[in-house]
Formats: structure tokens, sequence, C-alpha cells
């Protein structure tokens, strides 16, 4: 099944009554239990295209359906649910609160969605086992600024998940980390891909990008090319980034 079918797309800015055309008639789809990296030189429109797959950002033209429907025709309402209940966000500018714990920043999604029928004591109970499996759970009383960028990045990666989401939407989601650090982020959403989760998340980084299944390049707010991952078959992690190397080489990368 898609999750998500995008159809022509386009997007335009207007800054200082000049035109920005930065997505042009894109077109992919991503379907259930995929993990989809959008790589592309900087400002070739990559976050533009999470912005407006998500439905934050309006569109200029085309059609974007989550599982089948339209959201281009959804009120913001509707939009706003839809986004609670079924994405999970993972975003450079992590949006937590300062005034609430770790814990208190993850269950946040839970406690404002209106599906979610749980006492808060079976939420918390979901977010602390969230934390564990992430292995941050010795921080749950931590405010948030009382924690370092790995572990914040993993408290964001236990948030996006608490409303159980149909996808992850990540912008950048190692961007901020050490190598090591962002190595564990990578794993961690390799996991939770395993598990089923989709997950669709631009990246610089072409070490992270080979544990993708699928690859969109985008230049100039055009797909220049998609790389199949080799991923499920034998073949060794370095010689999967150095195949994706190469390919990324021949795009200009
Ligand atoms: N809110 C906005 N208003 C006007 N122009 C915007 C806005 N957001 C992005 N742009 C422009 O759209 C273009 C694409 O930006 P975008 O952030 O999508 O690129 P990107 O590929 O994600 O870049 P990077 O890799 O540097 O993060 C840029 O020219 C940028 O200036």
């Amino acid at each position: 099944m898609n999750i998500l079918e995008v159809k022509d797309l386009c997007k335009t800015y207007i800054v200082n009554k000049r035109q920005n055309n930065v997505l042009k008639n894109v077109n992919f789809t991503v379907s259930e239990g995929e993990m989809v990296a959008i790589m592309g030189p900087s400002g070739s429109g990559k976050s533009t295209l999470l912005y407006a797959v998500s439905g934050m950002d309006s569109i200029t033209a085309g059609e974007v359906e989550f599982c089948g429907k339209s959201i281009v025709k959804m009120g913001e309402k509707e939009l706003a649910d839809l986004r609670l209940d079924e994405m999970g966000f993972i975003f450079q500018q992590m949006y937590m609160l300062k005034n609430l714990t770790v814990l208190d920043n993850i269950i946040l999604p839970a406690v404002q969605s209106k599906k979610n029928t749980e006492t808060r004591k079976e939420t918390v109970l979901r977010g602390q086992d969230l934390m564990r499996k992430l292995g941050i759970i010795d921080i749950a009383d931590n405010d948030i600024n009382e924690v370092s960028g790995g572990q914040l990045q993993r408290a964001c990666i236990c948030r996006s998940m608490i409303n159980r989401p149909a996808i992850i939407l990540a912008d950048e989601p190692t961007g901020a980390l050490n190598r090591t650090a962002s190595n564990e982020v990578m794993e961690e959403l390799v996991k939770l891909n395993e598990e089923g989760t989709t997950i669709m998340m631009v990246t610089h980084d072409a070490k992270g990008a080979a544990k993708c299944s699928r690859v969109l390049y985008i230049v100039d707010g055009n797909i220049k090319g998609e790389y199949i991952s080799p991923r499920d078959l034998e073949i060794k992690e370095k010689d999967r980034e150095r195949m994706l190397n190469n390919w990324l080489l021949e795009l200009g990368w």
C-alpha cells in the first residue's frame, strides 16, 4: 500500500515580488515499510518537500495523498489531527518545551491526541518503554537543557513514535550530531523501520542514506535520480556506502 503519493507537486515562494519555483512537478510514491532518503544539493528543495508532504506548508499545485486521501483538500483542523495521529516528526529545530521534563515532552503528543483512549499512567508507561528502547530512560526526569544533543535527538525519536504513526518524517535527523551519536541515531531509525515504521528522511549524510531502502536525489526542485539500495542483500555496509557514493558522484554530488 502507498502511504504517500505525490503527483505533479509544485511549490513557489514569492519573496519581494520575485517568484522562486522551488518544487517543479515532483512525482513519487512511498510504500508502507519503506525507508526513503531525500538527498540533493543545498537549496534544492528537500526540506520544502518534507513540509509539503506533511501538510505543514501549502502547495502551489499538484496533489499529495496520504493513505489514499488528499491532504490538499483537508481543512486545517483535519490536517492537524492527521499530523498528530498519523505522522511522527524529527526536525532539527527540536521544538521541545523547556518547562517540561524529557518524558513529559515525549508523551505530549499522546496527551494532545483525541484518538488516545489510554489513562495518563498507561501513556507514561509507554513513554518510558520507548525511552528504555532508545537507551535514554535515565534522563526521563531531566529538563530539556540537561541532556546531550544525541540524547535529545533520541528523545525526539521517542516523541515521534508515541502516537504509533504510519510514517516518520525526519529532516536531517543526524545533522547536528557527532559521528558516534549520528551512527547510534541511524541505527535506531533502521530498527524502527525493520519493525514496520515507514520513514522518509532528508539527509546530507551518504553513510546514513546507505542504510535506507531507497534514495531520491533532488536537484533544483526536480527528482533527478532514484537509487534502490541493496540493503537486504548480503552486502557489507562499507560496500553499500561505496555503491551509493558512486551513484551520487555520477549525479554530480
Ligand atoms: N519559507 C520560505 N519562504 C521563502 N523561500 C523559502 C522558504 N523556505 C525555503 N525557501 C527557499 O526555497 C529553496 C529551497 O529551500 P529548502 O530549505 O527546501 O532547501 P534544502 O534542499 O532543504 O536545503 P538545505 O540542504 O540547505 O537544507 C531555497 O531557495 C530557499 O531559500
